[in-house]
């Protein structure tokens, strides 16, 4: 029996002969990669989506225009949900139906997006049991549509700044939702444009005048019947996007529109009916459903660039291209070392980014337990964490990506190679759930504060307890032999640690000289950014490290050791400079760090496709004619673009309207 688990008859032979060389067992990798259960349900869950024909694609999405995206995903949807007892094992676990989904309907959106990803959050975080009874059982039970209305044309970052009113009218226990600006319209929330009948909405809570700030209200928007907009409220779709197009992301404008008090979800803020307003236990409590994508979409990024990566490395054995030494023949573009320079970093990251989403969710899973009992201490924690994840992650993942594309040369650039798509969709995440640089800087407030505790000999907590422990002068890298690549972690540590004093040393200088802390902050903005990225990267890079410690089996470490250790060096070099600004890092050091780089490489190379076999993607979850599993590339591009609708008729219609004319007359003016 092969370790590689995904060969099978008829697969192009170069592809055959690269599996027979894995070292380790690909089924056992993908236990490691998304856990053992979750291995399994994936692959399961595959097969059955591939029998269920009714859940494929009727054609592919990119020769469809959005009004044809829109409606076939809800088709799909609709036939997933009516088939899903017998396709899951448990339709209650968000990971199980979130691959379902991936396979089935892809990533371009359907109307149900936002509904699980953040309207049943919302309600489960924040409705009190009363309004989960009438709100949260329909929205599971698919009686209802929901999005998460808080962004509006205005402002999205500066939430204090959101213009929407929740006017407390007392004496017909209502609130009076208003929309009184074009600025303040609800802007970008998706599936509401044509999708969705409910929304949770962000908007001020005014009692008597005074305004408490912005919290949730439950909006029915439209008849559940008709579909048609209720009284008082205008919804539209906000137009196409750079991609994630089957998705109706929509504007939303209120015109005194009354909803019951109890619309307001009360489970932490509360209004009686004398208007008497109960604070919440925790001011951000009510960011609790934000919260939650930033914790799901570090995963997900991840995947995103697992599967660019096997798209472009699976390409790279098919693809030959020229020779190395002249006469003996074309090689395989993966052969050349740049191309995996190009490659398996990426690769790593892909792998890192999904120990590290999973171990983001059980942080959530924890808060979120405590939620329930009015403990909010690890809030700030979370909040932090996510915060430096979700902005460095997707920085790097489309970066990444975008490596993965021009690797695949020009048939990356077609939609073919599936890699555009999933690009736009990953690239989104730089912006929504907090603009990346603004969630950067939420972290260095905590970095910042965490320096204040440590100065008192205290720690924050256990993220930042690094902060705590000595500087070192001088790396030991290349020094002492490698072993598990001590000295590379205690380098990202050191460089971590040495910007977040550095910083936070420039703003106390400041503000010594008499310079305000907003002010001061400002022009630290960009070191203080900085912080927050090398304090993530040190936090990815150890997260690797537990992760490589913690697999039992002798040949899955081995295999992940190589790609933590091409990980970490490959990092290292660059975030070299802030290294070498403290003399750290020596020149020789630097060039060890390149050379056991370029060495890692080579080691990686047989190991390349049964790395990326391991997450296991099957070609309809894929979408990608150059990532094929068997390899038949060629013959599958060209079949592919005779589906182009440009290929419907050897003439279409604007020749004889434009070009035929305009020849016609060139000619007879040639003639004369
Ligand atoms: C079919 C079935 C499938 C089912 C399966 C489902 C699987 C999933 C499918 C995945 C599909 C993915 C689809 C993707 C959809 C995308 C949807 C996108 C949605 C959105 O974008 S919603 C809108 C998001 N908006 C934002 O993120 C806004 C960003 N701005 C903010 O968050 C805040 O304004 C702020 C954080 C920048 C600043 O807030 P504020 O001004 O109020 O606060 P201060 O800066 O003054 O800070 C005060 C203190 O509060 C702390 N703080 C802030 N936020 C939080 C928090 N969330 N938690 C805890 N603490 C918080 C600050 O740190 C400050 O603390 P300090 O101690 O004073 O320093
Ligand atoms: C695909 C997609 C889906 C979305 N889905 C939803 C949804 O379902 N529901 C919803 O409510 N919203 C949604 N959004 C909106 C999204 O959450 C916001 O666009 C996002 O939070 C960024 O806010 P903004 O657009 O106001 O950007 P801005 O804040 O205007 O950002 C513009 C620039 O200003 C900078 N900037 C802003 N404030 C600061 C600051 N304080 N310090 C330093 N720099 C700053 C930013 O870094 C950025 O460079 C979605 C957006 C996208 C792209």
């Amino acid at each position: 029996m092969p370790l590689n688990k995904e060969i099978q008859p008829g697969d192009n032979d170069e592809l055959t002969r690269e599996r027979l060389q894995a070292t380790f067992d690909t089924q056992q990798m993908a236990a490691a990669l998304w856990g053992s259960d979750l291995a399994r349900k994936r692959r399961e869950l595959a097969k059955k989506v591939d029998k269920l024909t009714v859940l494929h694609d009727s054609k592919d999405m990119s020769f469809m225009t959005r009004e044809e995206k829109l409606s076939e995903n809800a088709r799909k949807v609709v036939q997933m949900f009516a088939h899903v007892a017998d396709i899951v094992e448990d339709p209650s676990d968000d990971a199980e139906m979130f691959h379902l989904s991936s396979n089935a309907i892809g990533h371009e959106g359907h109307p149900f997006g936002v509904h699980f990803v953040m309207f049943i959050p919302a309600l489960k975080a924040q409705a009190d049991d009363e309004q989960r009874e009438k709100w949260l059982m329909p929205a599971l039970g698919l009686q209802l549509i929901g999005t998460y209305a808080q962004t509006e044309l205005g402002h999205g970052t500066n939430l204090r700044a959101l213009e929407t009113m929740a006017t407390f009218d007392k004496a017909t226990d209502e609130f009076v939702i208003h929309t009184p600006t074009v600025t303040a319209l609800k802007w970008w929330p998706g599936s509401l444009g044509k999708s969705s009948n409910h929304a949770v909405v962000s908007a001020n809570l005014i009692i008597d005048g005074k305004s408490y700030g912005h919290h949730n209200f439950m909006v029915q928007i439209r008849d559940e019947n008709t579909h048609k907009p209720l009284k008082g409220i205008t919804v539209g779709d906000i137009g196409p996007k750079m991609a994630y197009n089957a998705s109706d992301n929509g504007f939303l404008g209120f015109d005194h529109h009354r909803i019951p008090r109890r619309n307001m979800l009360m489970r932490h803020a509360k209004v009686d009916k004398n208007g008497v307003y109960t604070k919440p236990p925790h001011a951000k409590i009510g960011y609790s459903a934000m919260v939650h994508v930033r914790s799901v979409m570090i995963g997900h990024q991840g995947m995103f660039l697992g599967s660019a990566s096997t798209i472009a490395i699976r390409y790279s054995l098919v693809r030959r291209q020229g020779e190395i030494k002249e006469g003996s023949g074309e090689v395989k573009i993966l052969d050349y070392q740049t191309q995996q320079h190009r490659l398996f970093p990426q690769l790593a990251r892909a792998y890192v980014f999904m120990f590290a989403g999973k171990e983001v969710r059980e942080l959530y899973q924890k808060v979120l337990s405590d939620m329930e009992k009015g403990e909010t201490t690890l809030l700030a924690d979370l909040h932090a964490l996510t915060s430096g994840l979700k902005s460095v992650v997707t920085h790097l993942c489309v970066a990444g990506m975008e490596q993965c594309r021009m690797a695949c040369g020009g048939h990356g650039y077609s939609r073919a190679s599936g890699i555009p798509e999933i690009w736009g969709v990953a690239v989104g995440g730089c912006t929504y759930e907090g603009e990346n640089m603004v969630m950067l800087l939420q972290l260095a407030r905590y970095l910042m504060k965490a320096v204040k505790e440590t100065k008192k000999g205290k720690s924050l907590g256990r993220l930042v307890d690094y902060l705590l422990l000595p500087q070192d002068r001088h790396s030991l890298i290349g020094r002492v032999p490698q072993g598990e690549y001590g000295p590379h972690l205690a380098a990202f540590e050191h460089i971590a640690r040495r910007q977040i004093f550095k910083v936070a040393d420039e703003l106390t200088k400041l503000q010594d000289k008499g310079m305000s802390k907003e002010i001061a902050w400002q022009k630290k903005a960009v070191e203080l950014q900085r912080a927050a990225r090398l304090h993530t990267r040190f936090y990815l890079a150890a997260c690797f490290h537990r992760k490589v410690q913690s697999v039992v089996d002798g040949r899955i470490r081995e295999a992940l050791a190589d790609l933590y250790h091409l990980h970490l060096n490959y990092e290292l070099l660059d975030m070299v400079n802030y290294a070498l600004e403290d003399a750290y890092l020596k020149a020789d050091q630097v060039d060890f760090i390149r050379e056991d780089m370029y060495r890692l490489l080579e080691t990686i190379r047989p190991n390349a496709i049964s790395l990326v076999d391991a997450f296991e993607f099957s070609d309809r979850e894929l979408r990608s004619v150059l990532g094929r599993r068997d390899g038949h590339v060629y013959e599958n591009l060209y079949k592919w673009a005779k589906e182009s609708e440009l290929n419907r008729a050897d003439v279409l219609p604007y020749f004889d309207k434009y070009l035929k004319p305009m020849m016609l007359a060139a000619r007879q003016r040639s003639n004369i």
